[in-house]
């Protein structure tokens, strides 16, 4: 059954060692086993773990192991090691027969374990272990369609499956004999009908879609004009009943940029509705127009949070109190959460998602909104591809003759024999913000698309919004691209840093007019402090510009530079960092504390506080835009920022970004460094992209996609 260099207890320990598990996975494999009922019961014996150390490195040769609990602890690690890796579920025909504890593309010389049977009798082998389940069973492990789950990402698979599609199986009827809905649509879009589906207005569409489905998924890379659709049909919605919408995303950073964009969008259609030529028209949508709420929330804040707990004030029993539900980036919505959300829902609840299906999965388990997606991709279902695009619309012949009716725009092309959940999804593909000729946009297009002929062809154009530095050293030894980056660094981030450094300033001889006036009683001596720089003007400033780190740890990573950065800004004189917290400093929360409404992934400055300047406080802006001052003592745990993650800058948006690749990735950053990573990365930036890297590592990293195993997109599309 088994072939084992040694026993599988020592192996785990050796796998542990050469950090292909981590010490959960071991312990939670040795946990379930213990509870397995099995003659050869497993021991997670101490003597036995001692011993594996010094036999790590031995190449053993293989022995038979039939044991039944070696091959259950081996199936519980390699699920664990899953689940650490953000998967939802094991598939059992992916694992590696050969060489169960490695991926076929990370080869060890050592092969220390084989699983000498078919995937299928491998499959028969664990539904036979007394710890794993059929679906609806109360057992640790459920196995279904050859994947194996904790039963607790199980549940939050189907139950999101269900929900997902209960809710659009849910038509909304409208009676266009009596609805002026045509004509207001066709004001907010005045597109002209035509049977070319290359002109066809996608916005429109996906406008319809949600005006015709309790859900609607609404994806699109950036600029495709999401926020701009989603204000459209807020406003048709509230033309027809008052509705109580939500606007929520998954971070605060995220959220108040939805509120920002949300408020910028109502101001561009107040201006094009004052233009209307049918005054009634006009005056019916400017009035519904007022009522689209501006101000969005954290999904944490609105499920509110109970403090020390992991259940939320609203669930199943006590659902949300609201209408309509639109819940921006999406993407980085996990599979518990996504859970949790759905289960808030009103029975009555309609539910918009925002997002972009390229961008990275969301930081746990699961990737719910690809899953969602990936019904739309050729290929999926076995049905021609009709065009260059590889996303197709995938429409139920009733939704295709609605959205006929209601947009006079012909998407009869896109019916599909088996639309399953596709009448509530719509994608937009145009992108507003980037020109087709901008560089931005083409390196973004051509990442996504894995085509290394079209990066370099991008790079070769020399686009001024483009900036490319290699890692190459010089006669002296130093990394020439690196200079460039610290460089451009210090000029970037010494805008904000000037303006925190003319505060001290206005500080400085505020207090000393002050010692002047209580020399001379004054009368204007307790004036308020004028700063010629808001708080949040600073932080603004600061959020101009961002390096962004493939990877965390080492020269390259988040923690290297952000010292080489600090030490940049010290040597301009920008920063006289002497403690822990010192002026400009700007930090990151790395986890969330509920009482104080600080977030993980907020971002703050560390500012003269302007009712005590003699006292440093972090300084955060708010999803309303208030400002949250913090005792640097009292902060969570957290980091310096000048460069983060690219994981951890999801949702936000920067005009300057520098991406920063590792100079020689080990077989573990390889895994991290994927198309979506370097998508997201560039995405982040509206007006300049920087890299520093080396052409092949970027090319490489731009042809890996992310795959998360889960069963959610099999359940949704089957
Ligand atoms: N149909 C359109 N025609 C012209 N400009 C448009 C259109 N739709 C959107 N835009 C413009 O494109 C820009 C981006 O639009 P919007 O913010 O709605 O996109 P988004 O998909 O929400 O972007 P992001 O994902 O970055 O938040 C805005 O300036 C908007 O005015």
């Amino acid at each position: 059954m088994l072939m084992l260099s040694q026993p599988i207890e020592l192996l785990l320990k050796q796998w542990q060692q050469q950090r292909l598990l981590t010490p959960l996975d071991r312990h939670f494999a040795l946990e379930l086993a213990s509870i397995e009922s099995m003659p050869d019961q497993v021991s997670a014996d101490t003597s036995v773990e001692n011993t594996a150390a010094n036999t790590e490195n031995v190449q053993q040769p293989l022995q038979p192991d039939n044991s039944a609990t070696s091959l259950f602890l081996l199936v519980c690690a390699l699920l664990s090691q899953q689940l650490s890796n953000q998967h939802s579920c094991l598939v059992i025909e992916q694992i590696n027969l050969a060489n169960p504890m490695t991926e076929d593309s990370h080869k060890y010389a050592q092969i220390n374990c084989q699983i000498s049977l078919s995937h299928s009798q491998l499959i028969e082998q664990i539904s036979q272990f007394d710890a794993v389940g059929l679906p609806g069973d109360n057992k640790p492990l459920i196995l279904e369609h050859g994947r194996l789950y904790l039963n607790k990402y199980h549940f939050f698979e189907t139950q999101v499956a269900n929900k997902l599609t209960q809710l659009a199986s849910q038509k909304i009827r409208i009676d266009l004999s009596q609805s002026q809905l045509p004509q207001l649509i066709d004001s907010l879009f005045p597109t002209k009908q035509t049977a070319n589906s290359a002109t066809i207005d996608w916005q429109k569409i996906a406008t319809a879609t949600a005006l015709i489905n309790a859900l609607a998924v609404i994806t699109g890379g950036p600029g495709t004009g999401k926020t701009t659709t989603v204000t459209k049909l807020l406003l048709l919605l509230l033309t027809q009943s008052n509705l109580t919408i939500r606007l929520v995303a998954p971070t605060g950073k995220a959220a108040a940029r939805l509120s920002e964009s949300i408020k910028a969008s109502k101001q561009r259609l107040h201006k094009e509705l004052t233009q209307l030529a049918d005054q009634s028209i006009a005056n019916v949508l400017i009035e519904a127009l007022t009522n689209i709420p501006e101000e969005a929330s954290t999904l944490h804040r609105l499920l509110g949070v109970i403090p020390n707990s992991h259940q939320f004030r609203h669930h199943q029993d006590n659902p949300l109190r609201l209408d309509l539900l639109v819940v921006d980036e999406a993407s980085m919505v996990d599979l518990p959460m996504m859970h949790k959300l759905l289960s808030a829902l009103p029975a009555h609840g309609r539910l918009i998602l925002l997002g972009d299906q390229d961008q990275l999965a969301s930081v746990e388990a699961g990737a719910v909104l690809a899953d969602i997606c990936i019904g739309l991709k050729h290929g999926q279902d076995n049905m021609p591809s009709p065009a260059s695009s590889p996303w197709s619309m995938r429409y139920s012949q009733a939704q295709a003759q609605q959205i006929g009716q209601l947009t006079g725009q012909d998407v009869s092309q896109f019916i599909h024999p088996q639309p399953k959940i596709g009448d509530s999804l719509c994608m937009l593909m145009h992108s507003h913000r980037f020109k087709g000729d901008a560089g931005i946009g083409l390196l973004a297009n051509a990442v996504n698309q894995a085509n290394v002929a079209a990066i370099r062809q991008v790079w070769r154009q020399q686009h001024a919004e483009l900036n490319w530095y290699e890692h190459q050293q010089n006669a002296q030894g130093d990394n020439t691209g690196k200079q460039q980056l610290l460089a451009l660094s210090v000029q970037a981030y010494g805008e904000y840093l000037q303006q925190v450094n003319a505060n001290q300033q206005a500080i400085l001889s505020y207090l000393q007019r002050q010692t002047d006036r209580e020399q001379h009683t004054d009368p204007e001596q307790n004036a308020p402090i004028v700063l010629p720089h808001s708080e949040q003007a600073i932080i603004d400033s600061f959020n101009q510009y961002r390096i962004l780190c493939a990877m965390r740890a080492g020269e390259f990573g988040v923690e290297g530079i952000n010292i080489a950065v600090t030490e940049s800004l010290k040597q301009a004189r920008l920063i006289h960092a002497q403690g822990e917290f010192y002026l400009g400093r700007p930090i990151i929360i790395q986890s969330n504390d509920y009482n104080l409404g600080l977030f993980n992934g907020d971002i703050g400055l560390i500012l003269q506080d302007r009712n005590k300047p003699e006292r440093l406080m972090a300084h955060f802006v708010m999803a309303d835009g208030s400002l949250l001052k913090v005792l640097p003592a009292r902060l969570p745990s957290h980091e310096t920022c000048f460069a983060m993650t690219v994981h951890k800058s999801q949702g936000s948006e920067f005009d300057k970004v520098s991406f920063v690749l590792p100079i020689r990735p080990s077989i573990a950053q390889w895994q991290l460094l994927t198309k979506e990573l370097v998508y997201t990365a560039i995405t982040r930036a509206k007006n300049h992209f920087y890299c520093l890297g080396s052409a092949n590592i970027f090319e490489k990293a731009s042809q890996q996609a992310t795959s998360r195993a889960s069963g959610l997109a099999w359940r949704l599309w089957g």
